[in-house]
């Protein structure tokens, strides 16, 4: 029998988003700079959403004064909305206009999920991601970040859909209860493979969905409740976001 290692959640609560945005941007800055120093060319999966904006936005403000060599540096994505390109619903181009245009990443290194102009469907789409991933290592992420939704949702992965039992690496979403309702999203089994996974939330409304993910509720339920670091699992939290705990 093999046993998983367990990884204790470690909480950091900030007092505002704006605070908990310029923590996890710096926190980012200086593990990609410790990752090459020490020769590794560090592969992140990075998420849509409120906060990561914000965070994607104190990344471009602090990384001129950090150690980062961009070029050095390969992205990814947790999920994606599958529309298309130049749609304003792609996490990957509220991303690109946040920070990644700004600093300079190496275009090679960009990995962005497929958009309607790159496949027939959510599953091409999924099965075409993967195959990259697999070209690349099958995705051992030095860090995967995920927000969460009032539901729970981590990536695109919502509490009872069949998605949640994918054992591949990526998968294609219909019906999303979320717009817009197509969608492509790494698995758990993915996620998991990360070294170190960070939840990032603000907001009272996301409280009880924190609460009942850290509280041990049923990764069915709570999908954020189904995803740990191998070594690290951080959850980034502001006051609101914190306060059912
Ligand atoms: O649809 C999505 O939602 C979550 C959370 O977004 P938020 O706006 O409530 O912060 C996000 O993590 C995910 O990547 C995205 O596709």
């Amino acid at each position: 029998m093999t046993t998983e290692p367990h990884v204790e959640p470690r909480i950091e609560v900030h007092p505002d988003a704006a605070a908990l945005a310029t923590a996890v941007a710096g926190e980012l800055l200086s593990r990609l700079a410790d990752a090459q120093a020490g020769g590794t060319l560090p592969h992140i999966a990075l998420t849509g959403g409120t906060i990561a904006e914000d965070i994607h936005r104190e990344i471009a403000r602090l990384s001129p004064d950090s150690d980062v060599d961009w070029s050095r540096v390969a992205l990814w994505w947790g999920d994606e909305r599958f529309v298309a390109p130049d749609s304003p619903d792609r996490n990957a181009g509220q991303a690109r206009a946040a920070f990644i245009d700004a600093v300079g990443v190496d275009r090679a290194h960009v990995h962005e999920m497929p958009s309607t102009a790159d496949a027939a469907d959510v599953d091409a789409g999924a099965a075409a991601y993967e195959a990259e991933l697999r070209a690349h290592g099958s995705g051992e992420f030095e860090i995967v970040m995920l927000g969460i939704g009032p539901d729970g949702h981590i990536a695109s992965l919502f509490p009872g859909f069949p998605q949640l039992d994918a054992d591949g690496i990526a998968v294609g979403v219909t019906g999303s209860p979320k717009p817009p309702p197509e969608r492509v999203s790494l698995t758990f089994p993915a996620l998991r493979r990360a070294r170190s996974v960070w939840f990032l939330v603000s907001g009272s409304g996301k409280a009880q969905a924190v609460a009942a993910a850290l509280g041990g509720a049923e990764l069915h339920d709570i999908p954020a409740a189904g995803v740990t670091g191998r070594e690290e699992t951080i959850w980034f939290l502001d006051r609101e976001a914190a306060s059912s705990l």
